[in-house]
């Protein structure tokens, strides 16, 4: 890792390391952006992001994704302001090379994604996944994937981020499961570092 005052800034935000790997494991890191300015982040995404309702195939049906979803890459002309401004806060605080950031919107309880690990094949190897929450909290849910399943919960307060290394998804299922609670709206931010091919778009 590479030590800068900014990352010091990081730690001193108070992350907490959820489970350990040798690539960092997950590490989350409450208030890594200020209320105000997740809550600015979050009004400015929602309103001006072209969300798109997915479907994929289950079994032999078709179901709705649950959640909105949207993608850019990194140096994309048209990158709404406050991601570019997420990515260099990141790149202050986390020595990776982001790319690309896949963002949710989980609209209220109903909204969720299954567990799961994020696709190994369109992932750098050795570079982590970084989760920036903006809007209501929601509960993550991290498994192990083999039994006997080890299960941690972590609230995602916005403003927060949890940083999952890469060996984190050969081991460990994440997931944002329904609630029945009355929560509010949450946008999340994920940055990573995909193999892109020279000149690809
Ligand atoms: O919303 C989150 O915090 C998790 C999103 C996620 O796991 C993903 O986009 O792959
Ligand atoms: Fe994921």
């Amino acid at each position: 890792m590479r030590h800068s005052a900014a990352q010091t800034s990081l730690f001193d935000a108070g992350p907490h390391t959820l489970l350990d790997d040798a690539e960092g494991g997950v590490r989350y890191c409450p208030g890594f952006i200020a209320g105000q300015q997740a809550q600015l982040w979050f009004e400015a995404l929602r309103d001006r992001v072209a969300w798109e309702a997915r479907q994929r195939p289950m079994y032999e049906h078709i179901v709705d994704v649950p959640r909105l979803v949207a993608a850019y890459r990194l140096d994309d002309p048209q990158l709404p302001a406050p991601l570019a401004q997420a990515q260099q806060r990141l790149r202050e605080a986390l020595p990776a090379p982001f790319n690309a950031v896949g963002l949710n919107y989980y609209r209220d309880g109903r909204d969720s994604v299954a567990p799961h690990n994020d696709k190994l094949h369109s992932l750098v190897p050795g570079q982590p996944i970084a989760l920036l929450s903006l809007g209501a909290p929601r509960r993550m849910t991290i498994r192990t994937k083999q039994a006997p399943h080890r299960t941690c919960h972590i609230d995602l307060e916005p403003g927060s981020l949890l940083v999952m290394s890469h060996a984190s998804q050969r081991h460990y299922d994440h997931g944002i499961p329904k609630t029945r609670e009355a929560v509010g709206p949450r946008i999340s931010l994920a940055f990573r570092v995909r193999p892109f091919e020279p000149g690809h778009r």
